[in-house]
């Protein structure tokens, strides 16, 4: 069996929030890669799109790709366009099954989304997201979950997959 398992999907869709929950269910050690960047950084998520730009969180969010990627025994929360570089989606499936986390687009317009850069000003914004990434998400899921009941029945969801996969 692969060591880690990767929650991967859009910003809002639980990846952090089921992820937590599939670690404890697990005793995996928990790993959300928006703070491994918050914390290589010393500045939030937010701060580093403002002062640094998104080129460059790009750049920061490869390099925590492959510092996690190279750990074991973990689950790994990504931020929503982990899968915009090849290479990211390289080192996470060396180790690690990747499953797409999908929420209904109109549940995660229900969040509060004023800390995530890409949909903090237009919400909306998330609908040309959707349409650029989804194709993306769906190729590199080995399957994908619907979150569209409570955030443990995803995880419940996801260990039932992961017991088909590895039998
Ligand atoms: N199944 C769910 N039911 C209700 N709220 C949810 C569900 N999944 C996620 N949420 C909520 O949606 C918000 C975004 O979830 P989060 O885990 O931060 O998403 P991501 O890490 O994918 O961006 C959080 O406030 C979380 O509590
Ligand atoms: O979709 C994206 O490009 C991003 C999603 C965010 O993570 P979440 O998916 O946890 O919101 C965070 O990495 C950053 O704001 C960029
Ligand atoms: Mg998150």
């Amino acid at each position: 069996m692969k060591n880690n398992i990767v929650l991967i999907g859009m910003p809002g869709s639980g990846k952090s929030t089921v992820g937590k929950i599939l670690a404890e269910k697990t005793g995996l050690f928990f790993v959300d890669l928006d703070a491994v960047i918050e914390n290589m950084a010393k500045k939030s998520i937010p701060q580093i799109f403002s002062e640094d730009g998104e080129p460059a969180f790009r750049d920061l969010e490869q390099k925590c790709v492959e510092e996690v990627s190279a750990q074991s025994r973990q689950v790994i929360a990504t931020g929503g366009g982990v899968i915009l570089r090849e290479a990211n989606m390289k080192a996470l499936s060396q180790n690690g099954l990747i499953i797409f986390l999908d929420r209904p687009v109109s549940d995660i317009l229900g969040e509060n989304l004023s800390e995530r850069p890409l949909l903090a000003d237009d919400a909306t914004r998330i609908h040309r997201l959707y349409d650029e990434r989804i194709r993306l998400y769906r190729r590199y899921g080995k399957f994908t979950v619907e979150n569209n009941s409570a955030p443990e029945e995803a995880a419940e969801k996801i260990l039932d997959a992961i017991r088909e996969v590895t039998k």
